[in-house]
């Protein structure tokens, strides 16, 4: 990746940590990742860990994101958070489209298209997750996939808006399956999601992160964030513990 582009290690906990488990991992990471230059890194626990992860990484370098956020700012949405909730809890960004979301919870990229701008009115940085099945890829539609979710859930971010956005290729049949993208499967398909941006906006597509996830471990990961068009990783299963988590950190680290 260029030195233009600072990658991002996030670490998306989905529906795991209690509070306590979650102050437990945070004060192992804290040390681990404290001389760690030139990387952002994001934790991304569950909405009930959210207010003591970012008490707990107030003045580190470990930003807090959320996992999902309504696109309405309040309203009759029973279970559902706002962007503007998240912002005053000092939550750095959110999750949207995940996967597991559009599979198991109905996301849309029509609901995704306004949770995308409304983060980023609300000051929050969104990772958005778009990726195809293994028969979308065993088919080679993967493109064409790719190309609809980056079109339909950006429709509405502005062009000067664009680079805000954190995009993370995650091919749904490499998450949490052992099986991760070859090297040359993750760059061309993170190159593409960074060419679809270029339709709109060249400058962006220069500036927009692309991260990759899908069994991104200890032991994968610095072939995969040294490749030209990942900026940085998503990382499921193995940020639940805070050494693995920390070696993929240094691994993207100056
Ligand atoms: O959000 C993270 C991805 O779903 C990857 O999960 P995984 O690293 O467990 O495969």
């Amino acid at each position: 990746m260029t030195a233009a582009r600072t990658p991002l290690i996030a670490g998306n906990w989905k529906m795991h940590k209690t509070v306590e488990e979650a102050e437990a991992f945070i004060q192992a990471l804290l040390p681990r990742v404290a001389t760690f230059d030139s990387v952002d890194v994001g934790i991304c626990p569950p909405f009930t860990s959210l207010q003591a992860m970012v008490d707990s990484a107030r003045g580190s370098i470990v930003r807090v994101y959320a996992q999902n956020m309504h696109y309405a700012d309040q309203g009759a949405f029973t279970g559902e958070v706002s962007a503007p909730m998240l912002s005053e809890l000092d939550v750095h960004g959110v999750i949207l489209g995940h996967s597991e979301r559009r599979e198991y919870f109905g996301e849309t990229d029509k609901a995704l298209a306004l949770k995308v701008p409304k983060a980023l009115e609300a000051g929050l940085e969104p990772i958005l997750c778009v990726g195809e099945t293994e028969e979308e890829r065993e088919r080679g539609d993967t493109e064409r996939k790719l190309r609809h979710q980056i079109q339909e859930d950006l429709a509405k971010v502005p062009e000067d808006r664009l680079a805000d956005v954190v995009i993370a290729y995650e091919p749904i049949w490499a998450i949490g399956t052992g099986l991760t993208a070859t090297p040359e499967q993750a760059q061309e398909a993170c190159a593409f999601v960074r060419a679809l941006v270029g339709q709109r906006s060249e400058d962006a597509a220069q500036r927009v992160r692309v991260l990759y996830g899908g069994s991104m471990k200890a032991d994968n990961a610095a072939e995969l964030l040294a490749l030209p068009d990942v900026d940085g990783g998503l990382v499921g299963g193995a940020s639940l513990e805070a050494e693995p988590f920390s070696t993929i950190v240094g691994a993207a680290s100056a």
